[in-house]
């Protein structure tokens, strides 16, 4: 079949670029024949996943594209294996492929490991509850809406310690909380349920809330999955996955509704500590290591700033809205958002903040739980997010910062986005314009 990969490149190219060597012999081949028909293992062909596209430079090569399975069947040399797919046969290089199953290929873009590992210590979950502004929101929304909990079933996805669960369980009557978690902490939290006299209400499953099955749909998920810039770690797509397996049509998600803010602002402070900081250290002109700070300290989004309401040089504009229930994964690919911001105040202009709020919608549209994480709220463990510019501008009010955000999922680590700014400031005064660009990795 032809594939959608890029166009062919000459063999040379092919060969440097990969650093291949040259097609195996007929010799080559002739004894991977002979010596591999003995190799298959009970009857099953090895299956190989490619993780990046290649294009055919000739007849007897074999184009595929990233995420393709290819069956082999010789292998003749380490660099070319003699492969089938779509029915086709040819040679493949083998530095495009990977020996893993798609199952483990998948594990290792999401960097399950890595990800599930963090979670098994009590670190990062000291750290979320420790949080109370965020803790006690999950907690007013279920003392809240109890009467509308009772009798219900709930899932809670990514229940860690379980504290959402054993919540339900004690401020709402309801008829059974299934808590699904993959990490290794797990192992604590039917403890904690024993010890705290729920164990008949709550359902402790230790697997990623992708491979597990439920005795039934449910009535409301519940979890606690957002990230720096809302989206980070890309748990959602966890919980959407949930939602579209089990949750009733007449379910409900919490939280029901998530916003992520935008605001040009200024950064003083940041910027003056590890920007500004160079231009004279004891007496001396360090500026030239400025553009090497700024890549060191302001490449990536800065995810633990605290952001002062006087810092905001315009109204927040909500950059994107989630209704979770309807929210769909593919939408998560790629979300772009205009924005015309207009300075309200003498300033210097250093960048932009964001931040997410949630909303616990009431069953009955009352009730509503909000957990804000802006800087007009009480502080989280989420703080803000600043993305710092390459170049602080004075600015007065009456100028203008108009553009566009455009936050990208990366295509190969799937917990990760790319974030890019593109606007131009036109100032006030003299009309004059600059353009500006700077694309922020979040985090690969
Ligand atoms: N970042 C914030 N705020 N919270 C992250 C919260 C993450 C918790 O949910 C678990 N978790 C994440 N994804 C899944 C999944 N697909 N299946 C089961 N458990 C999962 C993690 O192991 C953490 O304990």
């Amino acid at each position: 079949l032809p594939c959608r990969c890029k166009e062919p490149a000459s063999t040379s190219l092919v060969q440097e670029k990969h650093g291949l060597k040259a097609l195996p012999s007929q010799d080559e081949m002739n004894e991977a024949k002979t010596n591999y028909d003995t190799g298959i293992l009970n009857n099953k062909l090895q299956v190989v996943v490619a993780f990046s596209d290649f294009k055919a430079v000739d007849d007897n090569q074999l184009s595929f594209c990233r995420g393709d399975e290819m069956q082999i069947l010789y292998k003749p040399n380490s660099d070319w294996w003699w492969a089938e797919i779509h029915g086709n046969e040819g040679y493949i290089p083998t530095n495009h492929i990977t020996e893993k199953t798609r199952e483990e290929w998948e594990a290792d873009r999401w960097q399950d490991v890595e990800y599930f590992d963090s979670y098994a210590d009590l670190k990062l979950h000291l750290e979320m509850l420790s949080d109370n502004a965020r803790t006690n929101a999950y907690k007013d929304a279920i003392i809240q809406n109890a009467e509308s909990l009772s009798n219900k079933v709930v899932v809670d996805v990514g229940c860690g310690t379980g504290i959402l669960s054993l919540l339900c369980a004690k401020h709402a009557n309801v008829k059974q909380v299934y808590g699904v978690e993959a990490s290794d902490i797990v192992h604590h939290t039917q403890h904690l349920i024993d010890q705290n006299g729920l164990t008949n209400k709550i359902t402790i499953f230790k697997d990623k809330v992708e491979n597990i099955t439920l005795p039934d749909k449910v009535d409301i998920i519940i979890s606690e999955w957002m990230g720096t810039l809302l989206l980070f770690e890309l748990m959602i797509e966890s919980v959407l996955l949930a939602r579209n397996l089990w949750l009733k049509d007449t379910g409900v998600m919490w939280p029901s509704d998530a916003s992520l803010y935008l605001v040009p602002c200024s950064a003083t402070d940041e910027y003056n500590k590890k920007i500004a900081f160079w231009d004279c250290v004891y007496g001396f002109d360090f500026s030239y290591l400025k553009s090497f700070a700024m890549q060191e300290y302001f490449g990536k989004p800065v995810f633990n700033h605290e952001l002062k309401s006087t810092d905001c040089l315009d109204s927040p504009l909500c950059v994107l809205k989630m209704k979770m229930k309807t929210f769909q994964i593919d939408e998560l690919e790629e979300i772009v958002k205009e924005f015309s911001f207009k300075v309200t105040k003498k300033s210097t202009f250093h960048g932009f903040a964001s931040w997410f709020s949630v909303d616990f919608g009431g069953f009955n549209n009352q009730n509503t739980v909000t957990l804000d994480t802006g800087p007009t709220s009480r502080l989280t463990h989420w703080k803000q997010d600043l993305f710092m510019m390459n170049d602080a501008v004075q600015v007065t009010v009456g100028d203008k910062i108009e553009g566009s955000i455009v936050i990208k999922r990366n295509a190969e680590w799937r917990r990760h986005l790319v974030v890019t700014f593109k606007y131009q400031m036109i100032f006030h005064c003299d009309q004059n314009i600059k353009n500006f660009e700077k694309t922020f990795p979040l985090w690969k």
